[in-house]
């Protein structure tokens, strides 16, 4: 049995590991992180884990704790893990952390887009990108995995394989994406009230979204040279999901066959990717609460374009969903351990 052990447990991202892991044939929680809630029932926070979960949260010491877990996922806020983070921990433990920490290499690229000074910038050479459909050879002798965020995944995913295959100018990339209001967190906050988010639609963080450098660097290493993209996220009233609709010149004269084939031979294998059939747009609804990523294409002869369209669980596949995916490869065990459930709909 694998020990697990959440900080950051009663997050939304936090919750879903919960229930992913619960159903995870081979692993055990060794302990339920929480400062605010240290002491409580966790199924006194989530009415949902009632006669489910009889632990309490604890708030202690990541470096103790790390004695307690083969595994820590750190569902935690942006800086939380790069202040704590030790040798001491990564010799005891595997730590995945959904927090954008790790994700990017350069520490004045963090530093300028999150706004948080980073305090442990030696492990970010070591970290692994976990985006398993890229790096699962890297991800499995990881000590430390950087689960990408909601929108990259989706975004990187729909656009990847065209990059690789020179298909789409680097350059004129746009990426439009909207996400449920889980993808902001339980905390209390004025814009997520419900009054503010339902019957609206909004862009926000135009031009300066902090996903912007994570979505150009993943992208850049596809290219082999330096890629930068507009990224524009919209709010939308739902709870969870979201959707990616990509735009790019086609570079070459390229067949619906053709870029069909290249989505084909980069994700044949996987098996969370579900390229869908011709003309099929994704939706979030059929992919909600499965870690699967539905992607699909089209090309607009008018234009010399394509559009990229991608759909995801935020709180499956773009945070717990695939930070278990990453414990699996980590692991040695199938990649679909604990992940096979079908989405739910309604
Ligand atoms: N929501 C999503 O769709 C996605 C989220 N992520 C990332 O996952 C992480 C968690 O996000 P999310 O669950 O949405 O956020 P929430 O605001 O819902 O949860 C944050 C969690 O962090 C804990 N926490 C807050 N401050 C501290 C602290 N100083 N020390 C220890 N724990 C703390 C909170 O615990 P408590 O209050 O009990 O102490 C809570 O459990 C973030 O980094 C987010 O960016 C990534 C991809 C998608
Ligand atoms: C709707 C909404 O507010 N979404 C969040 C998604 C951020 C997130 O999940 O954080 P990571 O950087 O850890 O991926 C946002 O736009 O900030």
């Amino acid at each position: 049995m694998i020990k697990a052990g959440i900080i950051g447990s009663t997050g939304y991202a936090g919750e879903e590991l919960v229930r992913l892991l619960l159903g995870h044939k081979d692993v055990q929680i060794a302990w339920y992180g929480s400062q605010s809630y240290a002491g409580k029932k966790y199924q006194e926070v989530y009415r949902n884990m009632f006669q489910i979960v009889d632990a309490r949260c604890i708030d202690e010491d990541l470096k103790r704790l790390s004695d307690e877990a083969d595994v820590i996922f750190t569902a935690t806020p942006q800086g939380f893990l790069a202040s704590r983070l030790s040798e001491e921990i990564l010799s005891r433990t595997k730590v995945i952390d959904l927090s954008a920490d790790f994700r990017i290499k350069e520490v004045s690229v963090y530093e300028k887009w999150y706004q948080v000074q980073h305090n442990c910038p030696q492990f970010l050479d070591e970290a692994v990108y976990g985006l398993g459909e890229i790096n699962q050879e890297k991800i499995k002798s990881a000590r430390l995995i950087a689960n990408p965020g909601c929108y990259p995944t989706c975004s990187e995913l729909a656009i990847y394989p065209l990059l690789k295959e020179c298909m789409i100018d680097k350059d004129s990339i746009v990426i439009d994406a909207k996400s449920g209001t889980s993808g902001a967190g339980r905390g209390a906050k004025l814009d997520n009230l419900y009054c503010e988010v339902n019957e609206n639609i909004k862009a926000y963080n135009v031009a300066t979204h902090r996903h912007t450098p994570e979505i150009e660097e993943q992208l850049s290493l596809a290219a082999g040279c330096p890629v930068s993209v507009t990224f524009t996220p919209h709010l939308v009233p739902m709870n969870r999901g979201i959707l990616v609709t990509a735009y790019a010149s086609l570079a070459k004269d390229v067949t619906e066959d053709e870029v069909r084939d290249a989505y084909e031979r980069f994700y044949q294998k996987e098996p969370f990717i579900r390229l869908l059939d011709r003309g099929i747009c994704p939706e979030t609804r059929w992919v909600r609460g499965s870690n699967y990523v539905d992607l699909n294409f089209q090309i607009d002869e008018r234009t010399g374009r394509i559009v990229m369209m991608g759909a995801l669980d935020n709180l499956v596949k773009g945070a717990a969903g695939q930070a278990v995916q990453n414990m699996n490869i980590l692991f040695g065990l199938p990649e679909e351990e604990g992940l096979t459930m079908a989405p739910m709909f309604p």
